[in-house]
Parts: structure tokens; sequence; C-alpha cells
């Protein structure tokens, strides 16, 4: 077979699942240590090399505005680190949110890599965070988040920056499942052209509008090295690059994940999905979140706030696009609902 991207063949790449940590979104932080390991042994005996674990906001993400798992990080991070064969375990810290005595609890647990999580304008909210995970020893990415809203030349400021103060690797990052495949080209190819060669670049999408294998492709026609997905799509809003799918197509493609495809294929069916509360789809909400523009972990809040407040969870997603909410605005998905249903004469006061 031929295909129009002969020069793809023979690359090798770094795939990393997500199920354990942005699929937390979609399980509303309620996968239990026993799910955890179940899922997290199957993806290591399928030989993907990284998986992600902590809550769904990352280190220190157990709040009351993000919601509450059902076990610490160091606790997952532990049950799980503890029986992998050969994948490294990973974890999610957003400065701010996450603190450097988090970050090394969980290396403590056994975390062995971080993405290190900022907006895609916000790379100086991490130097301590990415230099502290370099002294810990671990694999250390600067994870761009929401990176439709900064252009290429931003994105690859960003990047520099977060190289600059010691990351390996420069994520960008389609929180929101916004961008089409020249969206995520022109952003990758700025990076190729400012990181130093030895920098690795990843990309991490979201398949709210179902672009989530063309957008990963089209990285690594640039020049990514690194893929974020997640088995059977478990992850925020129409969940990530669902990662069976994605290696199916890299082998057609000749490009090398050292990743067991029948294997990955049986763990989507047989344990991811029937751990889904919910089947993660592009529905009518999640392919809003695509269009508008809309961070994918605002899904479940929306809905939320829409049953509440009596106003469609579309209508509340289309004006969170519009006022450019960014993670860590959870608490405005609420207050953007109760304002909506007030000018809808939906309620009448505050206390509603
Ligand atoms: C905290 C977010 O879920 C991080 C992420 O996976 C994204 O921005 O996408
Ligand atoms: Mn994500």
């Amino acid at each position: 077979m031929t295909t129009s991207s002969e020069s793809l063949k023979g690359r090798r790449i770094i795939l990393h699942d997500m199920c354990l940590r942005d699929g937390m979104h979609a399980k509303r932080e309620q996968i239990s240590i026993d799910q955890m390991v179940k899922v997290a042994t199957g993806l290591d005996d399928a030989g993907v090399p990284y998986l992600q674990v902590t809550h769904g906001a990352g280190l220190g993400g157990n709040s009351l505005q993000h919601g509450f798992a059902l076990a610490t990080n160091e606790a997952y991070i532990n049950a799980v680190a503890s029986r992998m064969k050969q994948a490294k375990v990973s974890v999610l810290l957003i400065p701010g949110l996450g603190t450097m005595k988090e970050l090394e609890a969980a290396y403590d647990a056994g975390a062995r890599s971080v993405h290190v999580a900022t907006h895609c304008t916000e790379a100086d909210t991490a130097p301590q965070h990415i230099a502290y995970a370099r002294k810990l020893g671990m694999d250390t990415t600067g994870f761009l988040m929401m990176a439709h809203l900064n252009d290429a030349a931003g994105i690859a400021h960003q990047g520099k920056l977060m190289e600059s103060y010691g990351a390996q690797t420069i994520f960008v990052t389609d929180s929101a499942g916004y961008m089409l495949p020249d969206d995520v080209r022109v952003r990758i190819r700025a990076l190729q052209e400012v990181l130093d060669p030895a920098t690795e670049i990843g990309f991490h999408g979201h398949h709210n509008l179902a672009m989530g294998i063309a957008n990963s492709i089209t990285a690594i026609e640039e020049g990514a090295s690194r893929i974020d997905g997640s088995v059977a799509g478990l992850g925020a809003g129409a969940g990530n690059t669902p990662l069976e799918v994605f290696v199916a197509v890299c082998e057609r493609l000749g490009i090398e994940t050292g990743v067991d495809l029948f294997k990955l294929m049986d763990l989507a069916e047989d344990v991811i999905v029937p751990m889904m509360d919910h089947l993660v789809r592009v529905d009518r909400e999640a392919l809003t979140l695509g269009f508008a523009g809309v961070y994918s972990t605002f899904l479940l809040h929306a809905k939320k706030a829409g049953e509440r407040f009596g106003v469609p969870a579309r209508d509340i997603l289309v004006e969170l696009g519009r006022k450019k909410m960014i993670g860590g605005q959870e608490d405005m998905i609420q207050d953007t609902a109760m304002t909506m249903a007030k000018a809808r004469g939906l309620i009448k006061d505050a206390a509603a």
C-alpha cells in the first residue's frame, strides 16, 4: 500500500495515555484505585510507554472548584507505579494549583514524568515548577493549554520560555478541540523553528471536531515526536485522540509506536468503554466545545449549570467561548448560566 505520507514511514513516536487523568474529567473524578490499576496494567501490557495518573486538574486538583476524587493523587500513583513493568507514570501540574511539595510527593509515590501546564500565554508562571521537576530527574514537559488562543509566533515564544526553564518537551495543547490541521501545522512548525533540536515537541488533542487523529498526524508531519491520546477516547469533552484508532492509523502509515494494536483495542472494548458513565462521543455539547473554542473540561460543569438554571448547555458553552473563559474559571460557569437565566426571565434573583 502507498500513502501520500511516505515521509512518515519509519518515524518513531512516543505515546502517552491520558485515560487516568484527562479521563477523570469524564468520570467526575470517580475512578477507583482498582479501576486505575486495571487500566494501567492493560496499557503497560500493550506497550504504552507513558500513562498519566492524577485528578483531572492534576496535583492539587482536589477542591470544591474541581471536585474530589475517590483517592489522593499519591495513593493512585503509588498503586499504579508499583505494578508497572515498563510504563512510566506521569502527572499533570498546573502551577498555582499544584505545588512543588506535591510534585515531590508524586515523585516519591513513583511518578517519573510531568506535564507542567499553563495557559498558552502564561508560560512565565512555570519556571520554578519546571526547574524543580528537572532537579528531581523527571521527564519534564511544558504544556501550553488552549493553544488556539495564541498564534504561531506567540506559541513559539511561550515554548521557548518553557525550554529556557528546563522543559525537555513542549506541547501544543488543543484543550478545546478547536484546531484544524493547518492550525496545528503552523504552531508546531513555529516551535520547530525556534527550539533547540534536542527539545522534543508534542501534541495533545481533543476530539470535539473529530480532528484528534488528523491533527496528531499533522503534528508528526511537522516534527512532533510525542502524542497524547486516551484509549477509547476517555477524556474531557468528546475525549482525547482515541489511542487505539491512532495506533491503527500509525501502523497504516508506517509510524512506529511500539504498541500492540490488538491489545489496545481489547482494552478499549472490554475495560474502558464499560467504565464510562456516559458514552464519550461528539454529542451536541461536545461538538459545541470544538465549534466555539471552549475548554473541554467545562462540558460537565456546563451541563450541570444548564440543568440548575434551565438554560441549554449549548447556549452556556457558546457564551463561555465568546468570553474566552479559560481553565481555572470554572466558577464562572454557574455565574454565566445564572446571568443568562435572569436575562431570559427564568429566575428573578441571585438566590435562585
Ligand atoms: C487541566 C486540563 O484538563 C489539562 C488538559 O488536558 C487540557 O488542557 O487539554
Ligand atoms: Mn486535555
